[in-house]
């Protein structure tokens, strides 16, 4: 409703005539139709719109995985000084007792091998205050040290000055907060008073925080976190000795503790009313990067059954979501392949072994579980011989493998790739950053397709798209589905298939080739039905060992360090 209140009557507004307003209501002239979307505008609003989708697909599932992330780090402040004066019977005016401020806690970095993502890492972490001091001399207690636990493979870089990303630090921060105040107000802000003890204080903290711009200048942090820190405790260490779990990198150290008032008693005052507040910790902005270690990375394009020979070859462990729908999979899932001596793998010891759908396999277990197979089954300390009233179970448990085991690798499963991933169709290409260190990669193609050449051209260009070179990586070309060729057995549905094999297989040759000129491995396999895996596994131990002991090669000798010089070699 209009307010006419503050407008003399005779300007109020008209009502309108109906006239009017049915004219209003006539029929807009005909607006000229709009030029023709260019076909450019309309491939680019496709991207976005794709884009946008896929988005939402990530989030509706929840942001499980995240392999990118700024944190801003503060170490703790210290505590703030007390003002106390002692009492005690017949002691009417007792000296000064205000306690110290505890330092401030520190804040320290450390990769675990427990997490794979970095999504519970909070993006403001906060050292431990230091206590404040109290009466009766009591000083503050030290704020604990926090540890930011980061998964193995993470990458700590600090923001440098300048970039958007970066948070202010002591010096901005404080600046920012005595903005605008006069000299009086800004004294009463940070209450400090010119004394000697305040002043030579105020100094201690500035030569830290040039100190520590130095740093940042000379010396950024940079961690390449991939190795788990050693919390074993030294073979030499005296006995009863009090052994200190490692606590990490120390990237944040916390603020100093205020002083209490017995520090500013003087001869001119007999009992000063003040003491200093606890310093600020300091503060740093972190960039983290999580690259995935595995030995073997899948690209594949969506329902090749990436997922599902992850799932055969770590026997099942590795949980990977399998459905026959395109981009099933959203983010890299890493298994651990085991072999043992004579080549067999832990997927591959319980023979007739079926890797459907999650969902159908879930249906499955649930009427085992309703059958009450499980409740029978032999726990690992039992023995079908002298328990025989037991039933085997052959699905589940029951193998060790870990007495057989020689040789493990990682495998990681990754979300499909499709043609112009690299302009975010679909899933985008932003997951094969887990690969880039992946010691080989394997291309898995769906040999049921009418035309599985022509996928490898695609997932090849889009690995050299993602990174020039990266498609050099490839060691192998896993054909799979092959049990839904040959048919029933009968003679020329077998010809086909083997036709189709040797068609893909004189492809490969032709056309792909790794790094150092090498042929691609073509194996046909089952994914679901286990079939022709020994094969897949054992080739690729034999990639992971290669690249193994390249690294180990082209590694600094640690060792001639040691050999010794002429100085300590033995007079002749
Ligand atoms: N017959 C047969 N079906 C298979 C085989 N491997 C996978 N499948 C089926 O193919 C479908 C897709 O399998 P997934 O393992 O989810 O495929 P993916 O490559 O991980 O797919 P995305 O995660 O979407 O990229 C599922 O229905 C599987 O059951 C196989 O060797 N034989
Ligand atoms: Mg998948």
């Amino acid at each position: 409703m209009p307010r006419f209140g503050l407008l003399p009557p005779s300007r109020w507004p008209t009502l309108r005539s109906t006239e009017s307003v049915s004219r209003t209501l006539a029929p807009a002239p005909s607006i000229p139709e709009p030029p023709p979307v260019a076909e450019e505008d309309e491939s680019l609003r496709d991207r976005l719109r794709r884009r946008r989708r896929t988005e939402w697909k990530r989030k509706q599932r929840g942001q499980t995985f995240l392999d990118n992330l700024i944190v801003s780090v503060r170490g703790g402040s210290g505590g703030d000084g007390c003002v106390a004066f002692h009492r005690e019977k017949f002691k009417p005016f007792g000296p000064p007792s205000g306690g110290n401020g505890g330092r401030g806690g520190d804040v320290y970095i450390m990769p675990t091998p427990h997490l794979t993502t970095l999504s519970s890492i909070a993006k403001k972490i906060r050292g431990n205050p230091g206590g404040n001091g109290q009466g009766t001399w009591q000083n503050g207690k030290n704020g604990e040290p926090l540890v930011i636990r980061v998964p193995l493979g993470t990458i700590v870089r600090e923001i440098p000055r300048g970039d958007s990303r970066r948070s202010k630090d002591e010096w901005e921060a404080e600046e920012e907060s005595i903005e605008g105040l006069n000299a009086e107000e800004r004294l009463a802000k940070n209450a400090r008073q010119p004394l000697d003890a305040e002043r030579a204080l105020y100094r201690q903290e500035r030569e830290r925080r040039l100190a520590r711009r130095q740093r940042e200048l000379e010396a950024p942090i940079y961690l390449d976190l991939d190795k788990e820190m050693d919390s074993s405790r030294p073979v030499d260490a005296p006995l009863g000795a009090r052994h200190r779990e490692p606590l990490g990198h120390l990237v944040a150290s916390g603020g100093a503790g205020g002083l209490g008032n017995p520090h500013f008693l003087s001869q001119l005052n007999r009992a000063p009313k003040f003491a200093t507040r606890g310093g600020p910790g300091e503060r740093i902005t972190l960039a983290l990067e999580l690259k995935i270690l595995a030995d073997v990375g899948f690209v594949g394009m969506p329902n090749a059954g990436k997922s599902t020979l992850l799932r055969a070859l770590t026997g099942g462990r590795a949980k990977s979501e399998v459905a026959s729908y395109a981009f099933t999979t959203l983010n890299p899932v890493v298994g651990i392949v085991r072999v043992a001596a004579d080549g067999t793998f832990e997927g591959g010891v319980r023979p007739g072994q079926v890797h459907d759908e999650t969902l159908i396999e879930q249906q499955q277990e649930r009427e085992r579980m309703q059958r009450g197979e499980y409740a029978t089954a032999l726990t690992r300390n039992q023995t079908s011989e002298r328990h025989a009233g037991l039933r085997v179970d052959t699905d589940r448990g029951g193998y060790h493998f870990d007495m057989a085991e020689t040789f493990r690798f990682t495998i990681a499963d990754n979300p499909g790739l499709i043609s112009d991933s690299s302009e975010n169709v679909g899933l985008g290409h932003s997951f094969l950053r887990s690969m880039e260190r992946s010691l080989a990669l394997a291309y898995i193609v769906d040999l049921s397709s009418p035309a599985p050449w022509d996928e490898l051209l695609v997932l090849r260009e889009e690995l050299e798209k993602y990174q020039p070179g990266m498609s050099r990586k490839a060691r192998i070309v896993i054909a799979n589905k092959a049990d839904l060729l040959g048919g029933d057995g009968d003679d020329a549905a077998v010809a086909e298939a083997k036709a189709k094999l040797q068609q893909l297989e004189k492809f490969v040759a032709e056309q792909l080739v790794s790094g150092e000129g090498r042929r691609l491995d073509v194996v046909p396999v089952s994914a679901k039905f286990s079939q022709n895996l020994t094969r897949v596994v054992g080739l690729m131990r034999t990639y992971v060992q290669e690249a193994r002991d390249l690294l180990v090669e082209q590694a600094p000798k640690e060792l001639d360090v040691l050999q010794p010089g002429p100085l300590l070699t033995a007079p002749q």
